[in-house]
């Protein structure tokens, strides 16, 4: 069993270069240990011959949420491996601690609930969100309450009964920035939650611009291969403490294998956001120029990212690619092309849709690892009207007919 990880200080300040973090945070007692690869602890339970010694260490974890010493007693408490996962995540963030979930909307519950838990139910967020983000928040599922604003608008929205203030920066789907210090300082003395699952601890640090607490979907950049699934909140020791609380009770854990996927996940981030960027930096300046494209979205902050609004269908353009997975979900090696208003956001209402700039003609491409050349070459068929796949000769040789 791994019991040296729960060991490790979740407090230490980043002091090396991210790369370095990336690749050691988390890890740092392996060595001692006498391994190489990080162990996967896959324990539901653990084996303890002192009843009074147990019950000391679950009223300890009720009272304080503290991460418990020694084996975690039941794995909704903890697990040694997801706790690499999060001293890593933390490092990279800059915050104390971090707090990993099942998902990211998992994680996001946790934080509602853990606010609403202290009589801070009511919500200010600035739009878009990720579709599922702006659901939960608007469909009152939790209890809470929301009030939509821009940025501009945050401070005057702010009740005695507001718990957070929520941006995604850059934005799901429209990649629409906020000023991060700005808006913090907004809130006055209201947590700002940033949404950093588009631009990464690579590109951005929330909490170094005043956001008190951090979300990602873990499933994005940080898995990074499209085979795993999480959440995870970066924030101070004392909303940690008290999300640990609430996923003890609701108990949507992230599994050890996950942790375990994460972590290694996190290893190769910088190299592969730095990749995967200049790759959609080109890409975004050539959609720019090209008059089958009315608009092309792409971030000061940078980033993998790049959604764009075409002339032509855009359901056609989907159905067209071939080297690019025609998919939801975002930053895995291989490039990703969705529609958000049939996908990522089709739960929100079509008015507050269009309202928040997800038009019928957008589509979000996730860029990944692949040539850039290849990459284009599909696009401009795809984008192709009659499609070029049809058009005999114009079909790169190298892309498959059909599937
Ligand atoms: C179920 S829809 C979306 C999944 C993911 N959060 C995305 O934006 O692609």
């Amino acid at each position: 069993m791994d019991t040296e990880a729960s060991m490790l200080p979740s407090t230490t300040p980043r002091s090396r270069a991210l790369a370095t973090e990336a690749v050691h945070a988390g890890r740092d007692d392996l060595a001692a240990l006498g391994l190489h690869a990080p162990p996967i602890d896959l324990s539901t339970t653990y084996p303890s011959y002192d009843s009074r010694g147990e019950a000391e260490r679950i009223d300890a974890f009720a009272t304080t949420g503290a991460r418990p010493d020694g084996p975690p007693v039941y794995a909704r408490l903890d697990n040694p491996t997801t706790a690499r996962f999060e001293t890593a995540l933390a490092r990279l963030e800059g915050t104390a601690s971090a707090v990993s979930f099942a998902s990211g909307m998992a994680a996001l519950t946790a934080v509602l609930l853990a606010r609403a838990s202290m009589g801070l139910r009511h919500v200010v967020a600035v739009r878009p969100l990720y579709g599922c983000s702006d659901h939960l928040l608007g469909a009152g599922l939790l209890g809470t309450e929301v009030t939509w604003t821009d940025p501009a608008g945050i401070a005057g929205a702010i009740r005695p009964d507001t718990g957070l203030v929520m941006v995604e920066t850059p934005a799901n789907p429209t990649l629409a920035e906020v000023d991060i210090r700005a808006v913090a300082y907004s809130c006055g003395s209201v947590p700002l939650l940033v949404d950093n699952t588009f631009a990464t601890p690579v590109l951005q640090r929330p909490v170094e611009h005043g956001a008190r607490v951090v979300l990602h979907s873990a499933t994005k950049y940080l898995g990074g291969h499209g085979d795993v699934m999480g959440g995870v909140v970066a924030c101070d020791e004392e909303f940690a403490a008290r999300l640990r609380q609430v996923r003890f009770a609701t108990g949507g854990v992230l599994h050890p294998m996950a942790g375990y996927l994460l972590l290694r996940g996190l290893s190769t981030l910088p190299v592969r956001v730095r990749a995967a960027s200049t790759s959609a930096a080109e890409l975004s300046r050539r959609l720019a120029a090209d008059p089958r494209i009315a608009r092309v979205h792409y971030p000061k902050v940078g980033g993998a990212m790049v959604s764009f609004e075409v002339y032509g269908d855009p359901h056609r353009v989907i159905s067209a690619v071939r080297l690019i997975t025609p998919a939801v979900s975002l930053g895995s090696v291989d490039t990703l092309i969705q529609h958000p208003a049939s996908i990522s956001h089709r739960i929100v209402a079509e008015g507050d849709r269009q309202a928040a700039g997800v038009g019928d003609r957008l589509l979000r491409m996730s860029v990944g690892l692949e040539d850039v050349e290849d990459l284009w070459a599909d696009l401009c068929q795809a984008l192709s009207d009659p499609p070029a796949r049809t058009a005999a000769g114009t079909v790169p040789e190298w892309l498959p007919t059909g599937r």
